[in-house]
């Protein structure tokens, strides 16, 4: 059942069939949902009934039949750093949810509390060629567009810290419940020395609003999850144990309101940003192969790498 991922295809054949109908297929030709590739296999995933995962297990997904709720774990210690393995297993993950039509959900989390996932590897940029740069590049902005674009409720369970890429990953998520405590939340790509691509600023625009976007991704700020809550970056707190309960607490109430519904309304306002990031994929990768190679920011990258192995 889990072994194959048809893409888009299979999308609109399965949710048109299951849903009985004709406004399922006006949404999908609309609004061209869902992942944006065509044939794709997952990578050997181990079905094994609820509980699968991939071949490397650097991604957990269980999923709670009854209900339609898959956990996606993210499980690459010791920090869930985005190297090019983790970010294609997540995208597996979530396009293989998508195109599974008894789910409804997917909560995403850190296997390991303390820390959801420290953003991008920085060794996958750190001198490195221009083509490898460009191509892990590619399978992020790929990823970001099965998480954002997707048709399932999306619920980020922040259990621990989430800079840069952690808080790029919750953003594209639809909910955000976070750890209570000294955990940090934020776009914090300055203080490398990089610029936060247009598609993710707009979704802290998006979220927090333009004036409090622009300051914090200026200065790369890191907030406390306190703060975070009070500048709706994030929706909830909890403690760190209750994070995964109180998530799917929420996920029961947003599952109350009819999927069509709720994923139309969804996609409706993600569209735009989902259009332009798929209409300037290209550009967007050489801005990002060009600038991260340049010498001096190779050498903030190093500066910054070692004050991160001071610790
Ligand atoms: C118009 C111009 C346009 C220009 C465009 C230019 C380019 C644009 C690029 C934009 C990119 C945007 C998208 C996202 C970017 C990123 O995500 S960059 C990554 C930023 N991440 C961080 O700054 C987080 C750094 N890590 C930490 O702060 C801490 O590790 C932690 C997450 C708070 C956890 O702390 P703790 O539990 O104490 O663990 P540590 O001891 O710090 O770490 C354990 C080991 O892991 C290594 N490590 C940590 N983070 C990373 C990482 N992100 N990548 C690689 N390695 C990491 C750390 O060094 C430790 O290693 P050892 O010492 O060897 O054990």
């Amino acid at each position: 059942m889990y072994s194959f991922i048809l893409g888009n295809e299979s999308i609109k054949m399965a949710l048109s069939v299951s849903a009985g109908g004709r406004v399922w297929r006006k949404f999908f030709k609309t609004f061209n949902f869902g992942p944006n590739s065509a044939l794709k296999r997952f990578p050997t995933c181990t079905a094994n009934g609820r509980l699968y995962s991939s071949s490397s297990d650097n991604v957990l997904v269980s999923k709670d039949e009854k209900s339609g709720i898959a956990t996606v774990r993210m499980n690459n210690p010791p920090v869930n750093s985005l190297n090019s393995a983790m970010l294609v297993s997540l995208r597996s993950c979530f396009e293989e949810l998508e195109n599974d039509k008894s789910c409804r959900a997917l909560i995403l989390t850190s296997q390991k509390p303390k820390v959801f996932c420290a953003g991008l590897d920085i060794l996958e940029i750190y001198r490195k060629s221009p083509d490898y740069v460009a191509q892990f590049w590619e399978k992020l902005q790929d990823m970001w567009l099965s998480l954002y674009g997707s048709r399932l409720v999306t619920m980020a369970a922040i259990n621990g810290h989430s800079p840069a890429g952690g808080c790029l990953l919750s953003l594209a998520c639809d909910y955000r419940i976070m750890a209570e405590g000294k955990f940090t939340i934020g776009l914090n790509e300055t203080q490398l020395d990089l610029v936060a691509p247009f598609w993710l600023r707009q979704t802290m625009v998006d979220v927090i609003g333009y004036r409090q976007a622009e300051m914090a991704l200026m200065i790369g700020a890191l907030y406390t999850s306190n703060k975070a809550l009070q500048l709706g970056l994030v929706d909830k707190l909890a403690p760190i144990e209750d994070v995964q309960t109180v998530a799917e607490e929420e996920v029961k109430n947003w599952l109350k309101i009819p999927d069509q519904a709720r994923a139309i309304t969804k996609m409706a306002s993600r569209k735009p940003l989902l259009d332009e990031l798929r209409k300037r994929k290209q550009e967007d990768i050489q801005t990002f192969r060009d600038e991260t190679t340049r010498e001096s920011v190779q050498i903030s990258i190093q500066q910054y790498l070692e004050k991160l192995k001071a610790k």
